[in-house]
């Protein structure tokens, strides 16, 4: 399959197969869709989708509107119908048939809502097709150990642009500050106005990390060993992700596992981790849509010639009269290249 049709076969939220509002009596061979449980999809796994029921969840049918008792996962596949429609984790959907989560049923899912934001994994030498990787996320958690592994800032502004880009909030998560301290890390990132924790395994938590988290959707991305399981397990103590295997032969390490795996945080709101993920293809990034992420800037550059891409080489950047008059900081300039060049980098520098 071309690059192209994968593209539209992942965006294409015009072809759900929406369900016909019912024209004939219904049968048991024909289910209706409106007869249908909503849930959230928390993984996936060779075409089996694991979703998450909420407690009170609405299942609408001929006997009416009732509401669920508790929490369950429910196993899925999805239905025929959706033709090419894509489910990747994040996606909301509807299911129908057993939603019971007994042991050895399946639902069918029929149903996915368009998705409010959606990130995709990194196309790089190995694979270079960029897939949607999980939606509806409201944050991208950079999970960077400030040493052993040593930070990569390079990476970093990476995932911050491809943060911006979804128009997904970016988190700086500073982990193992009992080794160094994040000083010159939180420097470079403050000019871009970039949310930052800071965490080290010896202490407590900050409530600060709890306050970023609670009540929605982000996304942990991080190198292996930066300590994003550490994370998790302290957030989600029943959770049990594997820690400090240090990688086999391989190099991926024995736990490694490459799905996107979502975790409700038991202050509200949720976790997606995900393993395989380190950085993020940039190629798609428009530079005229990144600067929408930071309004001064985005302001500013009305001034501009037309097709001006902002970067330090363009003789009559707006951006550049206005820190010369003041108007803007410069620090704050040089970041935001500094992101627009990281564009051109390998995905895994
Ligand atoms: N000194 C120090 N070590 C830590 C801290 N957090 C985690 N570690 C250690 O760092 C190693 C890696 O931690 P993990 O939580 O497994 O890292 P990960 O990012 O999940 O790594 P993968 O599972 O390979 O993706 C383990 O040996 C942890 O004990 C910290 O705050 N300080
Ligand atoms: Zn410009």
């Amino acid at each position: 399959m071309s690059s192209r049709q994968r593209r539209f076969e992942v965006d294409d939220h015009e072809s759900y197969g929406r369900p016909a509002r019912r024209t004939r009596p219904r049968t048991k061979q024909r289910p209706n869709y409106t007869d249908a449980t909503t849930a959230v999809v928390v993984t996936r796994d060779r075409g089996r989708y694991t979703c998450r029921v909420e407690a009170g969840a609405v299942t609408t049918g001929d006997a009416g509107t009732a509401a669920d008792a508790g929490a369950r996962q429910v196993l899925a596949m999805r239905a025929r119908t959706l033709g090419r429609t894509s489910v990747i984790v994040g996606d909301r959907v509807r299911l129908v048939g057993d939603v019971s989560g007994d042991p050895g049923t399946l639902a069918r899912i029929v149903e996915v809502e368009e998705r409010a934001t959606v990130l995709r994994r990194t196309a790089d030498d190995d694979d270079p097709i960029e897939r949607p990787i999980v939606a509806n996320a409201d944050q991208l958690v950079i999970v960077t150990a400030l040493a052993d592994p040593p930070p990569r800032p390079r990476l970093i502004d990476r995932c911050l642009v491809a943060a911006y880009d979804a128009d997904v909030e970016p988190l700086l998560c500073l982990t193992k500050a009992d080794l160094a301290s994040p000083d010159d890390l939180l420097d470079i990132y403050r000019p871009l106005g970039v949310h930052s924790v800071v965490t080290r395994h010896d202490e407590e938590l900050g409530d600060l990390v709890r306050e970023r988290l609670a009540g929605r959707v982000s996304v942990l991305v991080g190198h292996s060993g930066v300590g994003k399981s550490t994370l998790v397990n302290t957030l989600i103590p029943d959770a049990h992700r594997a820690t400090g295997e240090v990688s086999d032969v391989t190099g991926r390490g024995r736990h490694t596992s490459t799905q996107a795996v979502m975790l409700p945080l038991p202050f509200g709101g949720w976790i997606v981790d995900t393993p395989g993920i380190r950085s993020f293809g940039l190629a798609h990034v428009d530079p005229h849509r990144l600067i929408g992420a930071f309004g001064d800037l985005d302001d500013v550059a009305e001034e501009c010639p037309r097709g001006c891409t902002h970067q330090r080489t363009e003789p009559e950047c707006a951006l550049d009269d206005a820190v010369a008059e003041g108007r803007l900081d410069a620090a704050r300039v040089e970041s935001y290249r500094r992101l627009l060049d990281s564009r051109e980098l390998r995905a895994g520098d």
